[in-house]
């Protein structure tokens, strides 16, 4: 349980500015330091992190706000600062900024000198740390003659001879050579295992990744995430976002799960030893397939997965040609179809006789047909709960195959939202500026809906001023779509749905006659109203662009 005394230091709401407030290199900093651990502080250049390491030796002093060092505020006095520099050491980025008396025995014996020890157990601390850090060879060179991986041993030692609780290193292995990096962690890991706590600044993802016990991501002035080396470098929007790169260990632990090489419920390789032990058992364990063995004959099929449709006429021209044109990229897979919508599924055996197989059924018949790898492709337009629910579904049969894998929903990246316009625009090709066309999409409660106003908006962006784009369920509702409409007073409205099938909604809650319906709205607000009733599997580029997403998710 973590109690007040594990926390060793502690950051409150710390603002810092070096120009008078112009601008904050620490701007709201709040963070926790519990004892004994090891900590990496990692961020962009320029995010904060010497400037806090600064302020925890008291180097400088935040405008506003505290810092608590074993819960109590620190103390700026000169007797304040001289103790918490004796227990909390800083080894500089540059050793050149530290290093300052002429010989490396002066060099080391300062500080603890000036905490008032006697010389004699001064000298027995030096000749300690001179020792320990492999510092004898160059003993006698003055300062200013040592190379750089020697000042940073010699800045090192500066500071561990004070039996410091906390040590602060500002990137230490900068300017390194791999045989002075390797030194300087092992003397680090000796920091440690002797219980001090380190504070690291590093801009080494690997070994951050391996190293730490909690990794502390800077971002312009504050912390932007807290957490375990797997956490932090598990989020990539995070690492995205300051600058970062996961660890090559985990991007390949990954890519191996991706290929079903390695299982995914394996625990998250710490180092590469670590990833070899795995890969080495495949063989006599194999985490890949569960039953099945990595030197198999493979059997490819792809999965189409759609929400599904009761029209028969709609579902014609666009699942079913969506699948053909799958099953054209892809002659030699074998391609199967899953609807995600139970209802639709059992109106369609009732009515027909017709069964269309749920994601799970459709799981199990390719099972029994002997494939080993598949392939998942969604027509779904966004990556909502329909999305999130299906590969549940499919990857509950995880342990049968050699890989799963999944294309992207079709509204996914930035650049498919660009390929979804261009498709919407050649689709409309006699639309003209004063007219406006309006579509209506589904919308879920999901987050992902936002992805619908946001498209909205890139359309205008793209200088489609009269293309418009709501939900039946959501939000841009038709009320929103309505005052927007009437703002650009079109001389007609054209509407049509984005949903991939042209079914129940396009047909009734958009082109049907109720009162309610889009249509009847529009023509009661006084427009021209027309109803195109295309699903957008009937597009040739949206048919395209899923195709792509299939060939990525094929090639991963
Ligand atoms: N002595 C200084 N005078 C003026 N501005 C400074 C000074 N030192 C740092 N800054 C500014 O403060 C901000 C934070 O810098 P800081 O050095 O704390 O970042 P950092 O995260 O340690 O960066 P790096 O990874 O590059 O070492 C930056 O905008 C920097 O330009």
């Amino acid at each position: 349980m973590r109690t007040n005394d594990d926390i060793i230091l502690k950051a409150e709401d710390l603002y810092f500015s070096y120009d008078g407030e112009a601008s904050h290199s620490l701007n709201g900093l709040s963070l926790e330091i519990r004892r004994g651990q090891k900590i990496a502080f990692m961020g962009a250049n320029g995010s904060g992190k010497s400037t806090f390491f600064l302020c925890c030796t008291g180097i400088h002093k935040p405008q506003s706000g505290t810092l608590y060092f074993h819960g109590k505020e620190i103390s700026y006095t000169k007797k304040g600062l001289l103790d918490l520099r004796s227990r909390v050491g800083i080894v500089f980025q540059d050793p050149d900024r530290q290093l300052f008396s002429a010989s490396v025995y002066q060099e080391i014996s300062f500080g603890i000198l000036n905490l008032g020890v006697s010389e004699d157990e001064a000298r027995r601390e030096v000749e300690h740390v001179i020792e320990t850090l492999e510092i004898t060879p160059f003993r006698h060179k003055p300062t200013h003659a040592l190379s750089g991986g020697q000042k940073k041993q010699v800045s090192i030692a500066d500071i561990l001879v004070m039996h410091p609780e906390i040590i602060i290193l500002d990137e230490p292995a900068a300017a390194l050579d791999p045989k002075h990096t390797a030194m300087v962690n092992q003397i680090v890991d000796q920091m440690t295992e002797n219980g001090i706590t380190v504070l690291m600044a590093t801009h080494d993802v690997n070994y951050a990744y391996q190293w730490a016990d909690e990794v502390m991501l800077f971002h312009e002035g504050k912390v932007l995430m807290h957490g375990t080396p797997s956490q932090v470098f598990g989020n990539q929007a995070a690492l995205h976002a300051t600058n970062l790169e996961k660890p090559a260990v985990l991007e390949l632990f990954e890519s191996l799960c991706k290929k079903g090489i390695l299982k995914a419920s394996l625990p998250l390789p710490k180092d590469l030893h670590t990833l070899e032990s795995y890969i080495a058992d495949i063989k006599t364990n194999p985490h890949y397939g569960g039953k099945k063995t990595l030197f198999t004959e493979t059997k490819k099929a792809i999965l189409a997965v759609s929400f599904g449709t009761s029209h028969n006429d709609t579902r014609e021209v666009t699942i079913d040609a969506i699948e053909r044109d799958m099953q054209n990229a892809f002659p030699d897979y074998k391609l199967y179809r899953a609807w995600t919508s139970k209802m639709i599924i059992k109106k369609l055996k009732s009515r027909d006789n017709i069964h269309v197989h749920t994601v799970k059924e459709a799981m199990e018949q390719i099972l029994a047909d002997g494939i080993t790898d598949v392939v998942v492709q969604p027509t779904h337009v966004i990556n909502g709960i329909e999305n999130d629910l299906m590969k549940e579904d499919v990857l509950s049969f995880r342990e049968n195959f050699h890989s799963i894998s999944f294309g992207a929903p079709l509204l996914t990246s930035e650049q498919d939202s660009l390929q979804v316009i261009q498709a919407v625009v050649e689709e409309f090709p006699d639309l003209k500026q004063e007219e406006a066309l309006v579509l209506m999409g589904h919308g879920t409660t999901h987050y992902a809906n936002s992805i619908y106003a946001a498209l909205d908006y890139t359309f205008k962006d793209k200088g489609h001023k009269n293309i418009f784009l709501g939900t039946v369920e959501a939000y841009p509702s038709m009320e929103t779509l309505m005052k927007m409409v009437k703002d650009y007073h079109p001389s007609k409205v054209i509407l049509a749905p984005f949903m991939i099938v042209a079914g129940d909604h396009a047909k009734n809650d958009m082109a049907g006659d109720d009162p309610d319906s889009w249509y009847s709205q529009f023509a009661a607000a006084g427009f021209e109203v027309e109803a195109a009733l295309k699903g957008l599997g009937e597009y040739p580029g949206i048919r395209r662009l899923l195709v792509e997403h299939l060939k990525a998710a094929d090639s991963e």
